[in-house]
């Protein structure tokens, strides 16, 4: 209406805007730049630009009651009438004439809506097409350059209809207009949500999952118990450590939301916060044991434990808000679902988070009296969550209890001894007491002997033992369609103070076996041992607290320096202040340990040596009265090993020592007994001299001669002594047995001089049996037999 009756006016440069069509109704334009236009209520002028200023348009209109043809000369800034203001919104964000590209087209660079404008009120709105800032074919910023000099135009247009078309605003450019200045408050408990805040508390479970499947996986738990750590002491040391550890940091994550103004924290009573959020923390340590006792590999528990609290929290989210806010469901259904923690935990969350939105209307956050309030749900999840932790307490606790002695590797195992009879501990079956009548049949004496004293021992209950077995078998249960595995077939033997114990025998023979059941790794299929006059299938938790123990595999904390693992050990055994001091030092430098910094080295930096002589520093500091040793010298070079040596043999004046070595000066050189075991079952045992004797009544005599003269030397031998007995020949040398009690070691060493004399001897030596000799002879013989049988 604006311009019906404003004149045509220059159109030139943009510095005016003006309709050649005024108050004309237009049926439509067909041809050259524009669509077919309606009639609306409201006209709407366009703004053409790009056209060929030589192109013109003749189009029909209407005046009054007159048909009539007008000829528009096509120019910059001609305004057009064009549909409301809602197509041309639409259009000219879409694109003007559809199908032909931004450069093919007279762009609209801006469509006017005169809304209430007149004679004194200007009052437009002006739409464009913010899509063709980017336009390549203009060099200048489309956006920049269109927008001030068509509202340039538009402005001079009104100004001439107003003030006569002498008239002219320049204006090149448009800005803000001045406004009072603002400050952008975000309320970040509603930008966040309470999923934020959960993930911030749940971050915390993995952490503890993965502490405690960490020393699991390490056997590092097992490691502390066979040093006299219970469950109790281990349980209470490490809660209290969760506890404090969670409750910090809870306190610093509510004080640092309340300092950067977050009005979740700020609103909120900080009483019923810290109630909230400290029984939370409770439930989820005691959730943390639980877990960890379902797992046994730190990678698995730390993956699930993540996807549980981001899932958890996800679904927890989703589905807690839309039940409350849905108001679909009735009230109870909801609380079920807060059983699961992660919903409890979102439920409390979102209730607070209701408060602290809530307040910018009411000016307070939640307080206790609230808590009456039937639509808050905050009362019940307190409940809930207390609740729940004395439920879970108990359980997971006897779960952790049950996985941390190595007898079952996860509460699953538990349930199923719990429902069944115990796998572990069935009765002996009459298969395994035939084998245990063949067994006896094929002992030697020394065997028989060491039983017989056994059974006088338990009869008698003497004491002086420090440890007593009594037909100790273990079998390894075959899985998936596996064979059992029988590891250790029915041994006996008694261990006085004083004593130690060397266990020989051939990979697979069996000796980790037997030990691990002494030390409570793994329970014996049937029999007992008595250590310290305390059954290992029942006791074990009396055992642990006299007992020392260097398992083969190291089990030793990466970060801890190797002082700090015998001040921890130390006072497992009861020393503490300067006694502790003296007996870490007294430990370090015993093996070896105590210069060169390496008591203050963690343990991930020592070598396999290093790591080999602090395990068996370990097994002796304190009082141990039991200690076990398996393979305590593997990997020790030779100077290391000797200073082992002597400190294993200063410690067993007073303890019992059972050791299992591959190393048969080791043995010779600390073993006040030994024993060799092949297939589970115990060859012989004595004193090594002993077995020297009874297996070893022989002289080795080795010749090397060119392989011509072999039969010669074979006469020699059975010259020397006709009962000789070939061990083998080997390109000219040859190695014989003599007996002992058929030769003179002078008169060997007469023969063979003046065989000399006939025959050129390379090399010749005779020797007396050494332990290698027995070993070899033991354990190639109980092969031998088990084969024949
Ligand atoms: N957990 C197990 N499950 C099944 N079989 C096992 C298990 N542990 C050991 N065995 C088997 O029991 C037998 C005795 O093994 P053990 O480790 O006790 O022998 P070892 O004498 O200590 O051997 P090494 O000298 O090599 O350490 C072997 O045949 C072994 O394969």
């Amino acid at each position: 209406n604006l311009f019906r009756s404003s004149p045509l006016s220059n159109l030139s440069d943009y510095t005016s805007i003006s309709s050649p069509l005024l108050g004309t109704e237009l049926p439509g334009f067909t041809t050259g730049f524009v669509e077919p236009a309606f009639v609306s209520d409201r006209p709407i002028y366009v703004l053409e630009q790009q056209c060929n200023s030589s192109d013109s348009v003749t189009v029909p209109i209407t005046i009054g009651s007159v048909n009539a043809q007008k000829e528009i000369k096509c120019v910059q800034g001609l305004p057009l009438w064009r549909n409301s203001s809602r197509t041309i919104n639409d259009e000219s964000f879409q694109g003007y004439r559809k199908g032909k590209t931004a450069e093919g087209i007279n762009e609209i660079a801006m469509a006017y809506d005169f809304q209430d404008s007149n004679e004194k009120h200007f009052n437009i709105l002006a739409l464009y097409n913010s899509t063709y800032q980017n336009v390549s074919y203009i060099s200048m910023p489309f956006g920049l350059l269109r927008i001030p000099r068509s509202l340039n135009a538009v402005s001079n247009a009104y100004l001439q209809l107003v003030q006569g078309s002498g008239v002219q605003m320049l204006l090149d450019f448009t800005k803000e207009m001045p406004k009072q200045a603002t400050r952008v408050i975000i309320n970040f408990s509603s930008v966040l949500g309470p999923l934020f805040f959960q993930w911030v508390v749940v971050l915390l479970f993995p952490v503890m999952v993965t502490y405690l499947v960490y020393e699991k996986q390490h056997k590092l738990r097992t490691m502390m118990k066979m040093h006299g750590l219970g469950d109790g002491p281990y349980w209470i040391i490490y809660y209290l450590y969760f506890l404090i550890f969670s409750t910090v940091y809870m306190i610093v994550f509510v004080i640092f939301g309340s300092i950067i103004g977050v009005d979740f924290f700020k609103i909120n009573d900080y009483s019923i916060q810290f109630v909230f959020f400290f029984s939370f923390i409770n439930l989820q340590i005691v959730l943390a044991f639980l877990a960890s006792s379902f797992f046994s590999k730190v990678n698995t528990a730390q993956a699930i434990a993540y996807l549980y609290i981001f899932g958890s929290g996800l679904i927890a989210g989703n589905l807690v808000r839309n039940f409350i806010e849905g108001g679909k469901f009735p009230r109870h259904w909801i609380t079920v679902l807060e059983i699961i923690p992660a919903f409890s935990l979102y439920r409390g969350l979102y209730e607070l988070g209701q408060y602290a939105i809530a307040a910018s209307e009411t000016g307070t956050g939640m307080r206790w009296s609230d808590l009456n309030d039937h639509t808050n749900g905050m009362r019940d999840v307190l409940i809930i969550i207390i609740l729940e932790w004395l439920v879970l307490l108990p359980i997971a606790y006897y779960f952790d209890h049950a996985a941390s002695v190595g007898h079952t590797s996860s509460p699953l195992a538990t349930i199923k001894r719990l429902l069944k009879k115990d796998p572990t501990s069935r009765r002996i079956t009459v298969n395994e007491i035939a084998d245990k009548d063949v067994n006896v049949e094929m002992e030697k004496l020394d065997i028989i002997t060491e039983r017989e004293t056994v059974d006088q021992v338990l009869q008698q209950q003497t004491c002086g033992y420090a440890v007593v077995c009594d037909d100790l078998k273990k079998v390894y249960h075959g899985k998936d369609g596996n064979p059992d595995k029988f590891a250790v077939r029915g041994v006996s033997l008694a261990l006085l103070y004083g004593e130690c114990l060397g266990i020989l025998g051939p990979n697979g023979a069996g000796k980790s076996s037997f030990i691990s059941m002494l030390i409570g790794f793994v329970k014996p299929t049937s029999g007992n041992a008595f250590v310290r006059g305390f059954s290992i299938q029942n006791d074990m938790e009396k055992i642990y607290n006299s007992m020392g123990v260097c398992p083969q595999n190291d089990m030793l904390w990466e970060t801890l320096t190797g002082r700090e693992h015998l001040q921890f050990y130390g006072r497992l055994k009861g020393h503490s202040g300067s006694s502790l001091d003296l007996a870490v030092d007294e430990s370090l430098r015993s093996v070896n340990l105590l210069h060169g910094g390496a008591p203050d080295k963690q343990v991930k930096k020592y070598s396999g040596g290093m790591r080999r002589r602090l395990s068996v520093a370990i097994s002796l500091i304190g009082d141990a009265k039991v200690v076990y040793m398996d393979e305590p010298s593997t990997g020790l070079d030779p100077a290391s090993r000797k200073s082992l040596w002597s400190a294993v043999k200063q410690a067993k004046q007073d303890r019992a020592i059972i050791l299992t070595t591959h190393s048969m000066e080791e043995a010779e050189t600390l073993c006040d007994r030994l024993c060799i075991m092949v297939d589970g079952s115990l060859q012989c045992i004595g004193t090594p001299k002993e077995l020297i004797a009874r297996y070893g009544g022989y002289y080795v005599l080795t010749m090397t001669t060119l392989p011509e003269f072999e039969q010669e030397v074979e006469n020699l031998v059975r010259k020397i002594s006709p009962s000789a007995r070939k061990v083998y020949n080997l390109s000219g040398t040859q190695k014989y047995e003599l007996l002992k009690q058929d030769v003179r070691i002078a008169d060997v060493f007469m023969a063979v001089e003046s065989f000399k004399k006939r025959v050129e001897v390379q090399a010749w030596g005779l020797a007396d049996t050494t332990m290698e000799d027995v070993f070899i002879k033991v354990a190639k013989g109980a092969q031998l037999s088990e084969e024949l049988s």
